[in-house]
């Protein structure tokens, strides 16, 4: 199948602001959403008690940034995204939970140049999924590990493959069964009919993998359960 391109993805979010700007339902469709951002903004704390600068690469309407704040305040904040319109949205809640700057950026994280040694805690929510080819996950991970201050962490939660066929066919098995049991078959179908236009996820080990080939220095699994995962890197 051929799959979205960049401005049918950007068309697609720009009317979804209202579900993500809501943590309580906007995120049904992924498996532990909310174990996922506990667990990532708490990593955060963790490893940059004293960070001063976020960046919230495909922040959607800014869930990830606002639970940040909750656990360090006062942030710089930098928003990336395709969506103008999910940016007009978290920045109009991000700059209400922080004293710090909020900067958006309207744009593909393939093309957006960013500041090198420059923010301590990078979060990527849902988004890296997006990315196609081996050369774009490279270019984007290098990238990200330029931009991050030494000690900094780049923290992901998001939907992925398993590297075995029957291992990965198993979790997508689990997937399709949590997804019957919160709105049944249709629901099920809508789900992964979206999932094989839209997206192409890679696996954890091969992210993890890549962390360490652009430099990371460690690597941490927070958590994971079926298609879905939590996990980073430390610079
Ligand atoms: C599933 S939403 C998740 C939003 C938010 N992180 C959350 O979890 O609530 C993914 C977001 O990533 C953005 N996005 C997708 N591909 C992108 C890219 N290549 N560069 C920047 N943003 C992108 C979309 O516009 C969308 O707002």
């Amino acid at each position: 199948m051929k799959k979205s391109t960049v401005t049918e993805i950007r068309e697609r979010f720009d009317n979804e602001v209202e579900r993500f700007s809501n943590l309580e339902t906007g995120q049904v469709a992924t498996m532990d959403a909310k174990i996922a951002l506990e667990l990532i903004t708490c990593t955060a704390r963790a490893v940059k008690p004293e960070a001063k600068t976020i960046l919230d690469l495909g922040c959607g309407a800014g869930n990830y940034t606002l639970k940040m704040l909750s656990k360090v305040p006062d942030l710089n904040c930098t928003l990336i995204d395709l969506s103008q319109n999910m940016l007009d949205k978290a920045q109009e809640r991000v700059s209400a939970a922080t004293n710090g700057k909020v900067e958006t950026i309207q744009g593909d994280i393939r093309d957006i140049e960013l500041p090198k040694n420059h923010f301590d805690i990078i979060l990527a929510g849902a988004v890296l999924h997006h990315l196609r080819e081996d050369s774009d996950w490279e270019m984007v991970f290098q990238k990200l590990y330029d931009s991050l201050t030494p000690g900094g962490c780049f923290l992901i939660s998001d939907l992925l493959i398993q590297d075995h066929p029957g291992v990965n066919q198993l979790v997508w098995k689990m997937y399709a069964n949590y997804l019957n049991d919160h709105g049944g078959g249709e629901y099920q179908q809508k789900v992964f009919d979206y999932i094989e236009k839209e997206d192409t996820p890679r696996s954890m080990t091969y992210q993890l993998d890549l962390m360490k080939k652009v430099g990371f220095s460690s690597t941490e699994i927070l958590h994971k359960n079926a298609c879905f995962g939590a996990f980073g890197g430390i610079k």
